[in-house]
C-alpha cells in the first residue's frame, strides 16, 4: 500500500480501512484507495461507512455524550487547547498531507493546519462563557434561559478544504458538550477526517464522544435521519443540501447549511488595474476555483475591461500549474476527473452560448489551466451556474445600477467585493448586493474564524457557522423555573 513516507505522527497505518470510535477498532464495511489527485497514484486505503457502520457509530457517539456534557467547563477547554497545540506541533506534516491529499498547494495546506490552531483556541473559550439569562419572573420563582447542548451533532463536509469545513463545526459542537459523528467525503478523509481524529485521540478526549467515518450518501443520509441526532452541520453543494433539508425537515431536526456560490467581484473604473488584475486572479483561481466563495463573476466597468482581461491573459498564460505538494507551482490539479470534466463542459458550453475564450480552456492530467472567459452574461452556463474550477468570467456594465442588477439576478451568493479608490461609492453599491459577505477593497476569497460565514440563496439556509454564531448553532434554549414550594393551584 503506497502510504505516503512523510506520515509518521498522524499514523496512517491505524486508518487503513478503520472508523474512528474512539480507537480505531471498527473496521468499516468496505473500503477504497484515496488517490493523490497530481499523481494518480494511491495514498492510503480508507474505510467507506455503509448506513449500518453509521447506525453503530452513533450509539456509540450518544451513549458518551451525557457523560461530556457533564465534564467540568474547563476541562473540556482544556482538551480543545491540546488539540490546537497538536496541530501547532505537527504542522509541517499536516500541511504537506492535506497538499498531497487535496491537490492543493502547499500554502493552503498550511492555511487549513493554521485556521484549525485558531478554530480550536477560540472553541476552547466557549466552555467558559456565560451562556444564558436570568429572567424578569413572578416573586418567589427563579426564571432562567439557559444554552444546553443538542445531543449528538451529525457533521457532513467536503473535499475542498476538508480540515476546516469539518473542523469549524467539530471544535466548537464538542466544547460546548455535544458528541460528534463526523462523515468526511471519501476522496479526502485524512484531511477532512482522520486527522482531526488523531489530534483529539492524543488530546485526550474521552472515548466515543467523537466518531468519524468516511462514507457516501447513504452513510451521509443514514446520519441525517437517524433520531438520536438532533442536529446536522452540513457542507457542500446547493444540490445535496437541499435534499438534506427535506430530509431534516420531515425528520424534524435542526440542520444548518453552508452551500454553493454565486459570488460577485465588481471592479470600478477608477481601481488600479495591476492590483486588481491580482486581487481577481487569487480569488477566481486559488485552490483552482474550488471554493464556494470564489470569486467567479468578475463585474468589471466597460472603460477598463480590455485592461483588465489583458493583465489576466498575462497572469493566465504565466502561472505554473502541476503538482501543489512540489512547492513550485500556482495551480494545483483538481480533486478528480468527475469535477474536471463538470467544469470542462461548464467552460465549453459558456463558449457555445457566445463568450470568448481569451486563455487557458485546457488542462493536462488533472491539472487546469487558468482560464479566462469575456463576453460572459447572464444566461450563460458559467455565469448562472457555480463553475468550481479555475475561472475568470468577465461581465462587462456601465454603471453601478448595471453592475448592482447584473450581482443580483441570482438568488443571492455568499460572498461580494467591490475594488475602487471610491471607498463611499464602493460601500453604497455593497450596500445593494445580496450576500451574506461583502468586502471593500478586497476579492470574495476571505474568511475569519471570528466572523459569522454564510449567505442567502444558493448560499445556506439562514444559519451561519462561526465567531458569534457557534453558541446559536451548537446549543439550544431550555428554559428552567425554580420556586420554594410548590403552589396551590384551583383545581
Ligand atoms: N458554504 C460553504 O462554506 C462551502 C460550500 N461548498 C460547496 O460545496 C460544493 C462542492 O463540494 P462537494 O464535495 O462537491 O459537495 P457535495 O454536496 O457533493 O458533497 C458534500 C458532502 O456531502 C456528502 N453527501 C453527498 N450526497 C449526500 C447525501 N445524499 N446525504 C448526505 N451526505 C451526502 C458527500 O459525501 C460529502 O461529504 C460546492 O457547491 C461548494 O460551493 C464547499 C465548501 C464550503
Ligand atoms: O469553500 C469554502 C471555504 C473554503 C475555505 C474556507 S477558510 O478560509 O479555510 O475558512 C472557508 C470556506
Amino acid at each position: 500500500m503506497g502510504v505516503a513516507e512523510h506520515i509518521n505522527w498522524a499514523d496512517a497505518a491505524c486508518w487503513n480501512g478503520t472508523a474512528f470510535d474512539g480507537g480505531w477498532n471498527t473496521r468499516l464495511a468496505a473500503s477504497q484507495d484515496v488517490v493523490e489527485p497530481a499523481t494518480g497514484q494511491p495514498l492510503w486505503r480508507t474505510g467507506v461507512a455503509s448506513g449500518a457502520d453509521m447506525n453503530a457509530a452513533i450509539g456509540r457517539a450518544h451513549a458518551a455524550q451525557a457523560a461530556w456534557a457533564a465534564t467540568p467547563p474547563r476541562d473540556r477547554a482544556a482538551i480543545l487547547l491540546k488539540a490546537a497545540a497538536l496541530f501547532e506541533q505537527h504542522f509541517d506534516e499536516l500541511a504537506l498531507m492535506i497538499a498531497r491529499e487535496t491537490g492543493g498547494i502547499i500554502p493552503k495546506g498550511q492555511h487549513e493546519v493554521r485556521e484549525a490552531v485558531v478554530l480550536c483556541r477560540l472553541a476552547a473559550a466557549l466552555p467558559m462563557q456565560a451562556q444564558g439569562q436570568v429572567l424578569p419572573s413572578t416573586p418567589g420563582r427563579l426564571s432562567i434561559a439557559r444554552r444546553v447542548p443538542h445531543g449528538v451533532v451529525g457533521v457532513i463536509s467536503p473535499f475542498n478544504f476538508p480540515l476546516i469545513l469539518s473542523l469549524r463545526s467539530v471544535a466548537p459542537a464538542l466544547a460546548l458538550g455535544n458528541a460528534v459523528v463526523l462523515k468526511p467525503d471519501v476522496r479526502t478523509p485524512a484531511s477532512g477526517g482522520f486527522i482531526i481524529a488523531r489530534v483529539f485521540q492524543e488530546a485526550g478526549l474521552p472515548a466515543g464522544v467523537l466518531q468519524v467515518l468516511p462514507g457516501n450518501a447513504e452513510a451521509g443520509e443514514a446520519l441525517v435521519v437517524d433520531p438520536r441526532v438532533p442536529m446536522i452541520a452540513f457542507t457542500g453543494s446547493p444540490g445535496v443540501g437541499r435534499r438534506i433539508g427535506e430530509l431534516a425537515g420531515k425528520h424534524l431536526k435542526k440542520v444548518s447549511l453552508e452551500l454553493g456560490g454565486a459570488n460577485n467581484l465588481i471592479v470600478l473604473e477608477d481601481a488600479d488595474l495591476d492590483a486588481a488584475a491580482s486581487a481577481v486572479a487569487f480569488g477566481a483561481w486559488f485552490h483552482q476555483g474550488q471554493i464556494c466563495m470564489a470569486s467567479n463573476r468578475v463585474l468589471v466597468h466597460a472603460a477598463i475591461a480590455e485592461g483588465l482581461k489583458a493583465r489576466l491573459v498575462g497572469k493566465a498564460t504565466h502561472l505554473p500549474v502541476g503538482d501543489g505538494a512540489s512547492g513550485q507551482v500556482a495551480l494545483g490539479p483538481m480533486i478528480d476527473q468527475k469535477q474536471l470534466s463538470h467544469f470542462d463542459a461548464v467552460v465549453k458550453d459558456t463558449v457555445k452560448q457566445g463568450a470568448t475564450l481569451e486563455a487557458g480552456g485546457t488542462h493536462e492530467g488533472l491539472c487546469y489551466k487558468p482560464t479566462v472567459l469575456s463576453g460572459v452574461k447572464p444566461g450563460m452556463r458559467s455565469f448562472d451556474e457555480e463553475p468550481f474550477g479555475p475561472v475568470v468570467n468577465l461581465v462587462t456594465f456601465g454603471s453601478d445600477d448595471e453592475a448592482v442588477a447584473l450581482a443580483n439576478t441570482s438568488q443571492g451568493g455568499l460572498a461580494a467585493a467591490v475594488i475602487s479608490r471610491d471607498v463611499g461609492r464602493a460601500m453604497a453599491i455593497g450596500e445593494r448586493l445580496n450576500a451574506g459577505m461583502v468586502h471593500i477593497n478586497d476579492q470574495t476569497v476571505n474568511d475569519d474564524c471570528t466572523n459569522p460565514f454564510g449567505g442567502p440563496g444558493l448560499g445556506g439556509n439562514g444559519s451561519a457557522v462561526g465567531g458569534p454564531a457557534d453558541i446559536d448553532e451548537y446549543t439550544r434554549w431550555q428554559w428552567w423555573t425554580v420556586k420554594a414550594a410548590l403552589p396551590q393551584y384551583p383545581f
